[in-house]
């Protein structure tokens, strides 16, 4: 007889299955968006599952099979295309034949709450290239990041209030241990995912914005936190007004950070036309990126309310998998066995980084630019985490008539059908990848170098990253510090894997993972 959970588990996904049906009907015959098409949520659904690695299970296979036959019904058309490398051209050269934007006009609605009032299709296009230029040319290369890295890395409080420690350190519930009377505030116990997921947080937040809304927003990484778990019943449609304690939170969380990020913007304009500015903040470290967007956005007349969602949705793009990535990173790092001395000492003879003889030491250089291209080892160990932790779904709604080759199979698309491709169901492919569920940090080693070789984890074609050189940075360097000034081991001692748990771009840890963190002593 079925134990318990699985009558949970069943209860639960026919409840999920009968929303997200209604949604996709509502979606499908009555939406009338300015905006054009929607991505019908049951293809979402579908797509994630057949991407999953749980979709041999029955139950999902069943839920699988019924949301075909629904989407037969419903006579939507879709391909699911499991090899990216074959299709890669088709997805440069023939981006006429896809529309790009379903996708993020879908998520924009669902996810961030944007009604697009007052914004029609075309101007919609038109606003939208312009701002993905600019988070794609400005972003990475002109922002100073060198002090704000350094600073996040080295500026641990550990202090014992925790009124005084940074909201990252409070988040990750830091407590400090005093186990040498000589070092009282050198080793720590934390959780590591929160502890990484604030500090990145905290690190490009005032990059774009300027250090007033940290200032002025103390609690925007609890409510980022609140809003971050119901994320997939959003894209799934579910509507905001479903009884759901939880899920309310959530949107409360999701509307409080939206005025927020309006209430920026307001003051940005206030400063830049020589206004009295609200509560006398100090806007003068607003990024050029966020000036250069606002002028995008004044250009079509947006209300701050929808820049305010439309902000969200990027900072959403430019966080999320950045702080999941930077998580398993690190986990790798310090828990594979003789990584993280290999890595010291690729560091020190690179010549990337230095440290200075204080107490606690504190990093003085780090050559960010550099880490990509002196650290082979650190480059190679982070692709290698991305290839056992990334399970991007790319979707397209197809505009012309096309025939697809993976190499394996041949698709047949007709315009208005919706096409998936995965980047994840090659990952675990031996004859791409040898060992495959082993995790090897010196894989994409080519000689003084690393590269991503058949790896996509940024997407494909016109829609591909933005941030991507941007979070490749960020990401090595905190690393780079990390691995630097402290020392990290799990509590109760033998690192555990803390498992994956499914249903974003970047998985999540299954389970919390505390660690013990200890300052580096240099003599
Ligand atoms: C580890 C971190 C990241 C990962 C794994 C990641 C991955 C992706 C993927 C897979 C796509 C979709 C590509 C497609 O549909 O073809 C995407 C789109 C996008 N990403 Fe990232 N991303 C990351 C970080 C960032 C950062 C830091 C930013 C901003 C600074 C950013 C901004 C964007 C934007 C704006 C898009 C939409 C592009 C478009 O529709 O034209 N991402 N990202």
């Amino acid at each position: 007889m079925p134990d318990i959970e699985v009558y949970g588990l069943l209860s639960a996904a026919a409840i999920g299955c009968v929303l997200v049906a209604a949604t996709s009907l509502i979606l499908r015959y009555g939406q009338t968006s300015s905006t054009g098409p929607s991505l019908p949520p049951t293809i979402m659904l579908e797509a994630g599952l057949a991407a999953d690695r749980y979709s041999s299970s029955i139950i999902f296979s069943v839920i699988r099979f019924t949301l075909r036959r629904l989407h037969a019904l419903l006579s939507i058309h879709h391909e699911i295309v499991p090899d990216v490398s074959h299709i890669e051209k088709v997805f440069f050269k023939q981006n006429e034949a896809f529309d790009i934007h379903p996708m993020s006009t879908s998520m924009l609605r669902r996810i961030f709450g944007c009604d697009f009032r007052g914004i029609a299709r075309d101007e919609y296009i038109e606003m939208v290239d312009g701002f993905m230029k600019i988070v794609a040319r400005d972003f990475p290369m002109s922002q100073p990041l060198q002090p704000l890295f350094i600073g996040g890395i080295s500026g641990a409080n550990f202090s014992e209030n925790t009124d005084l420690q940074h909201p990252w350190e409070q988040l990750a519930n830091t407590k400090v241990l005093r186990l040498n009377p000589a070092y009282p505030k050198h080793v720590v116990e934390a959780d590591l995912e929160s502890l990484l997921r604030g500090l990145s947080f905290h690190i490009s937040i005032p990059l774009l914005y300027g250090h007033d809304y940290i200032d002025r927003n103390p609690l925007a990484l609890w409510d980022w936190d609140c809003f971050g778990g119901q994320t997939a019943l959003l894209a799934l449609g579910v509507p905001t007004w479903v009884p759901i304690p939880s899920f309310r939170r959530g949107i409360a969380a999701r509307d409080r950070l939206v005025d927020s990020i309006s209430s920026v913007y307001r003051r940005t304009k206030q400063y830049r036309n020589g206004e009295a500015v609200d509560y006398g903040a100090d806007m003068t470290d607003v990024s050029e990126t966020a000036l250069d967007r606002y002028k995008v956005y004044d250009r079509h007349g947006l209300s701050a309310e929808n820049i305010g969602h439309i902000e969200f949705s990027l900072l959403w793009a430019q966080n999320k998998n950045t702080q999941q990535l930077l998580f398993w990173y690190i986990f790798y790092i310090y828990s594979v066995p003789g990584l993280l001395d290999s890595l010291r000492q690729e560091l020190a003879s690179s010549g990337v980084l230095s440290i200075s003889a204080d107490d606690p030491p504190r990093i003085t250089r780090l050559d960010i630019g550099a880490l990509g291209k002196q650290c082979p080892l650190l480059t190679s160990t982070f692709l290698e985490s991305f290839r056992v932790t990334e399970e991007s779904i790319m979707f397209r709604r197809v505009t012309e008539r096309l025939t697809l080759d993976d190499g394996k199979d041949q698709y047949q698309l007709r315009p208005g059908s919706w096409l998936f491709v995965s980047t994840a169901l090659t990952r675990h492919d031996s004859s791409i990848y040898p060992r495959p569920l082993e995790f090897l940090p010196d894989r994409f080693v080519e000689g003084s170098t690393a590269s991503y070789r058949t790896l996509r984890p940024w997407g494909l074609g016109l829609t591909m990253c933005k941030g991507r050189t941007f979070a490749e940075k960020k990401v090595l360097a905190v690393a780079a510090g990390m691995i630097a000034l402290w020392d990290i081991k799990q509590v109760g001692g033998e690192w555990q894997h803390p498992g994956f748990r499914t249903g974003a771009t970047i998985l999540a840890p299954a389970s919390k993972l505390r660690v013990r963190i200890k300052r580096r002593i240099f003599d």
